[in-house]
């Protein structure tokens, strides 16, 4: 049964140590539990900068038992500035202390169908005996149209139920060629965490939270099976929203 937590902070700045110390809780808590490691996806877009500066000002982070992957990727080599593990290879994974197999990226060499079929293996290899992959956190993004991961409104994509991870190559957001974690693999995770913040994702956000016209956005569609749901967004993001939000206060576990 999913829980769903809508966390609303005064800005940006204020949420950004309020989602450091959620991946250093979720860290601990997996690394204290029998799996002895914890595994995070990542996300791009405005997530990169914001989660990289806040990790690396934390005083204690020991991410020497982390297992790193991508919720998507883009189809271009890692030293193109659209790649997103190239981004966070220059600003995070190049500064912290994880082993580098333990980073799991695309083989962004290969043509997209393979790419993600390779990183379909990857994961299956890294999750062994688990039919889908049972991250510990993943951190998303929305998109204003609502998509999240490379799963578009009105994809077929969005009703993917065999493979874990799938390629796309008619992304309308750019580049086009993409391979994404399908929402199987999304809802398995133990905690989701959606990041959200500015005024121009009010109006989808009020779509993807209390319903709309229409089917369901893409991220509406992430409902994790047995874990949690938290959505970080701040007050410019939440503007339009009528449900009930918690504010946690400055330090606040999650
Ligand atoms: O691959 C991409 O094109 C981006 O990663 C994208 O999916 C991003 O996550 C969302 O658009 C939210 O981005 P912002 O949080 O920066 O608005």
């Amino acid at each position: 049964m999913c829980s769903r937590k809508v966390l609303v902070f005064p800005s940006a700045e204020e949420m950004g140590p309020a989602l450091a110390r959620l991946v250093s809780s979720r860290a601990k808590r997996a690394c204290s539990s029998q799996r002895r490691r914890f595994s995070l996806g990542l996300s791009g877009g405005s997530l990169v900068s914001m989660l990289s500066r806040e990790l690396l000002a934390l005083p204690d982070l020991d991410s020497s038992a982390w297992i790193v992957g991508f919720c998507d990727e883009r189809l271009v080599p890692f030293h193109n500035e659209e790649s997103t593990y190239g981004l966070y290879k220059n600003q995070l994974l190049s500064k912290i202390n994880i082993p580098e197999d333990a980073v799991l990226t695309i083989n962004p060499s290969l043509p997209v169908e393979e790419c993600a079929e390779d990183y379909a293996r990857k994961l299956s290899e890294t999750f062994p005996g688990e039919e889908v992959p049972v991250f510990d956190l993943l951190l998303l993004g929305m998109g204003p149209d609502g998509h999240t991961c490379s799963l578009f409104p009105d994809h077929p994509l969005l009703e993917e139920t065999k493979k874990t991870v799938a390629p796309i190559r008619d992304s309308p957001k750019p580049p086009p060629e993409r391979v994404t974690m399908t929402l199987p693999v999304v809802n398995a995770a133990r905690c989701v965490a959606f990041v959200s913040t500015g005024a121009s994702k009010a109006p989808v956000l009020k779509h993807v939270l209390e319903g709309g016209e229409g089917p369901p956005l893409p991220a509406a569609r992430v409902v994790p099976s047995q874990g949690e749901l938290l959505w970080l967004l701040d007050e410019p993001a939440a503007a339009s929203l009528s449900l009930q939000v918690q504010r946690p206060p400055p330090g606040a576990e999650l």
